[in-house]
């Protein structure tokens, strides 16, 4: 049975990708994982192939290689890797078959900052033969400051190669697969991809961003694209405004404090997950499905993207740093200066909100709400679109329950995609009660993931790995498309220490200071709040 902790998270998947008889199976391929006695092989990527194997969705003949400098060899390394497939997948009676996954699998030591161990891996595999397919998808699980570094001598030893399967013919294609974080700011994220593609054309390159893997953020496209209802209304006339959620209920310990206590959570979330979800929601319709009309509308409106900065008295940005608290399963959690690995007098921020401006036909004057925090309330990702009021006031005097009335009668329209858990989407209306007096109130029409399908859905990596297999970049992130993130968010990052760093308690929906970027007294006139007393926070669910 799949497990699910009480935020939602660390869960076991069991169900893997449904494979449909119309998908055929990747090239054959040899993968090779740098950085792979780490966390991320051992959790994610190595789980999520093993569910892919099970699927009858990897490669005919394939191999696993393993890099880093950690003295395993190949029996040490495959059962670390049992570990973590037992842990995330479960396959209590598929030991055989782990067994026989595990049987691809070997262990490759080495110091990646050293160009020998490049040289020895390039003769490994000349000298493995056929027992190495020759298609090669190398895989960055590395610390990210070896990134570059990885690149070069990958390209100097010819291991990576641009355009090498038209070089080299049929089936000796090259790939990679670059994990987060791409880059730190705007220039470390162009000196990456000046790196990567010195070595690699950009349909090589695979820059992995898990949330655009997550089904629940595919299904954006789908009911925006596949429907003609609500299409018409995404936009300046019909929507009031949009808030973006990404709660987590985990905090920065079990190891990557380190890590994060250098990004903080405008670089670690905000800058790539949230934008390329805030991309899919409002981009235009692409010219078709493939790679490049669907990159080059996100990228486009990445581009009109702006934070909204206003003046002091409406503060565009908040950041934070979580305290002490109580989370909502009762458990005491520390301050986030007393996690493993982090600074005791750190200055990074565990919480970020920003208000954004889309400056295109569209969009321009509909304010964008995003934040991201760690130790928050519980495991929350979602996008609520709020609509505006209808132009008359017909219910205006008309009784509506309390607790959701405002000011106008009854509450406008929300339409809510919930990327995770209990993925969905509902779209929240006023209705008349069927009593005598004339009640309006809120109801939700819904969709949900479990209600329709009754299953776990897929980890994204698994979907994700299956399409850099099969070469198919959709789903990564283009090296402009990142780009265009890193602009977005660099007047935040520029402001940052001048930016007062807040305190919300652990186990809450993030600082009170965040609520005054919803202020608007000293707003245009055009300003909505102004105008018809609509009164806009963050949406919180209960
Ligand atoms: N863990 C996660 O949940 C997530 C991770 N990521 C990203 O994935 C990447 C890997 O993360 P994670 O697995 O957590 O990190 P870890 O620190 O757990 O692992 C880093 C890996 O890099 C190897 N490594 C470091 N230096 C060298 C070197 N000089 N030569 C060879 N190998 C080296 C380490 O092996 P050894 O010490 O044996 O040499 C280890 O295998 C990072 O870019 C991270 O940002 C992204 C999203 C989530
Ligand atoms: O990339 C990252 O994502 C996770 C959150 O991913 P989710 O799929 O569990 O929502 C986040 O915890 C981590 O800090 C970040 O690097």
């Amino acid at each position: 049975m799949s497990k699910r902790t009480a935020d939602g998270e660390h869960r076991t998947y069991e169900t893997g990708l449904h494979p449909d008889p119309s998908v055929t199976p990747p090239d054959d391929a040899v993968m090779i994982l740098l950085g792979a006695s780490g966390d991320l092989t051992r959790r994610k990527l190595v789980p999520a192939l093993f569910q892919l194997y099970r699927s009858g969705l990897m490669p005919g003949r394939f191999a696993i290689i393993g890099v880093a400098r950690r003295p395993y060899d190949d029996p040490s390394f495959r059962e670390r890797l049992r570990e973590g497939i037992r842990e995330r997948c479960a396959p209590q009676d598929e030991e055989d078959r782990c067994s026989e996954f595990l049987e691809h699998v070997e262990y490759f030591r080495g110091d990646l900052e050293a160009p020998d161990t490049y040289a020895s891996l390039r003769d490994h595999l000349d000298r493995g033969g056929d027992r190495y397919p020759s298609g090669r998808l190398f895989y960055f699980s590395l610390k990210p400051d070896l990134f570059i570094e990885a690149a070069h001598h990958l390209r100097e030893h010819g291991l990576i190669d641009s355009d090498s399967a038209a070089q080299a013919g049929e089936g000796a294609w090259r790939r990679a697969v670059i994990e987060k974080p791409f880059g730190h700011d705007l220039e470390s994220a162009r000196a990456l991809n000046r790196a990567l593609l010195e070595g690699l054309d950009e349909k090589q390159i695979f820059r992995i961003d898990h949330y655009v893997g997550k089904e629940a953020v595919q299904n954006v496209m789908a009911f925006r694209f596949a429907n003609t209802l609500f299409e018409p209304v995404l936009n300046r006339t019909c929507v009031d405004h949009i808030q973006l959620t990404a709660a987590e209920a985990l905090g920065v310990g079990g190891g990557r404090g380190g890590y994060y206590d250098r990004y903080g959570a405008i670089r670690d979330m905000l800058s790539n997950h949230l934008l390329q979800l805030l991309a899919l929601l409002t981009m235009e319709p692409p010219s078709g499905l493939d790679s490049d009309a669907i990159h080059n509308e996100k990228t486009k409106v990445l581009k009109a993207l702006r934070v909204d900065w206003r003046g002091d008295a409406s503060p565009a940005f908040c950041r934070a740093q979580y305290a002490a608290g109580v989370m909502d399963d009762g458990t005491r959690a520390v301050g986030y200066r007393d996690e493993d690995r982090v600074d005791r007098d750190s200055e990074t921020e565990s919480y970020a909100a920003v208000r954004l401006s889309i400056d295109n036909w569209r969009w321009s004057g509909v304010p964008v709400f995003v934040r991201t925090g760690k130790r928050m309330k519980r495991k929350l990702t979602e996008v609520a679109v709020h609509f505006r009021h209808p132009p008359l006031k017909l219910f205006r005097g008309v009784e509506c329950e309390g607790a959701h009335c405002d000011v106008r009668g009854v509450q406008p329209n929300k339409l809510i995609f919930r990327i995770q858990p209990q993925e969905g989407i509902f779209l929240n209306m006023a209705v008349k009660r069927p009593t005598l007096p004339f009640v309006v109130e809120q109801a939700d029409m819904d969709f949900s993931y479990a209600g329709k399908w009754g299953r776990e859905l897929p980890e994204a990596y698994e979907r994700l790995l299956l399409d850099a297999l099969r070469g198919d970049t959709t789903l990564f992130t283009r090296s402009d498309e990142v780009e265009a993130g890193w602009s977005v968010v660099e007047p935040v990052l520029k402001a940052m220490d001048r930016t007062p760093l807040y305190s919300y308690p652990a186990g809450s929906w993030g600082p009170a200071e965040a609520d005054r970027l919803f202020q608007c007294s000293d707003l245009p006139d055009e300003c909505l709040c102004r105008k018809t007393g609509l009164v806009r926070a963050w949406h919180n669910p209960q």
